[in-house]
């Protein structure tokens, strides 16, 4: 696979602050990469540097192996947390003034399939719910048909069926072809779409892979639950399981072995779950908390 963006020694110093502390990582082309760490990790600094809207105290981005130049903008599409869009304008209106920004730009009719914004284009834009409002940005993002789009927490306040339709278009954009470098809390949405992730915490890279590959190389167990009142202290004691509220917490390599002992024990299955670990779990692990707190 060829490296469409390189990040080289990366630093950036506030004071005495290392906001982003000598990172290095390479995004191959027509993947979908994931930046994620906790609060403070020094991922919207790192994204700022490879978009060019801040400096960096020392390290370089290189895409396609060269320096970005000015002509950058030109060349990559960014989907920003708070882009505040034009009151009285339309949705038409508003795709109208943000062509004009660009030397070259795709057709509207194509923007309008990609992100289906068809049902919305004369709406005012104060009037577009959460994730209209996501498409538009999204489409506005994608005006200057970029081969590479950043997306800063693209899904964040949106409704679970909202999100859902959002992966998609973010999977049609994929099919193209295009480079996507998402940012976001929600490890769901990091484990559908990203090829790659890296994880930040502290300024630093501290894990780097494909999301299963990550998942197998931290953890070998898998995660049953059963609710408490079907398991005596003292089974619980004694096997060194964790009581969760309401649930009792049985860590097991060896699903069909730690099953059997539980029907050898005469505990009753009713209501049993099992669930493998994921990139929630993997996060508290590496940072000791959770990527919302
Ligand atoms: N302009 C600035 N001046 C001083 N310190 C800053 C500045 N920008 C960021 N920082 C600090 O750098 C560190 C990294 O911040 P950054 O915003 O990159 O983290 P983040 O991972 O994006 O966090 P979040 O998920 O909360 O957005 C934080 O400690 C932050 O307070």
């Amino acid at each position: 696979m060829n490296a469409i963006i390189e990040v080289k020694d990366l630093v950036k110093q506030y004071g005495e602050l290392n906001a982003v502390d000598g990172i290095s990582f390479t995004i191959n082309k027509g993947q979908c990469f994931g930046l994620l760490g906790p609060n403070g990790a020094g991922k919207t600094t790192t994204i700022e540097i490879m978009e060019g809207i801040i400096k960096p105290s020392s390290g370089e981005v290189l895409y396609g192996g060269k320096p970005a130049g000015s002509d950058i903008a030109q060349q990559i599409g960014i989907q920003f947390q708070h882009t505040a869009l034009q009151d009285f304008l339309t949705v038409k209106e508003t795709l109208n003034l943000f062509t004009s920004f660009y030397q070259h730009t795709v057709s509207h009719q194509r923007l309008i399939e990609l992100c289906d914004l068809k049902d919305f284009l004369d709406r005012d834009n104060r009037l577009l719910s959460g994730g209209q409002r996501q498409r538009l940005l999204l489409a506005l993002a994608l005006i200057n048909d970029p081969d590479i789009v950043f997306l800063d927490e693209p899904t964040t306040g949106l409704d679970p069926q909202a999100r859902r339709n959002f992966w998609q278009l973010i999977e049609n954009i994929k099919t193209q072809g295009k480079t996507v470098i998402l940012t976001t809390h929600y490890m769901d949405e990091a484990e559908q779409l990203c090829d790659d992730v890296v994880i930040m915490d502290k300024g630093q890279v501290i894990e780097r892979g494909t999301p299963q590959t990550l998942l197998n190389r931290h953890f070998k167990e898998i995660f049953i639950y059963l609710p408490a009142a079907h398991v005596s202290q003292s089974t619980i004691d004694e096997n060194g399981w964790q009581l969760e509220g309401e649930r009792v917490a049985i860590t097991s390599s060896n699903v069909e072995a730690t099953l059997a002992a539980l029907i050898a024990k005469q505990v009753s299955l009713e209501g049993l779950q099992v669930k493998s670990a994921n990139l929630d779990d993997l996060f508290l692990k590496l940072t000791g908390h959770s990527l919302r707190e």
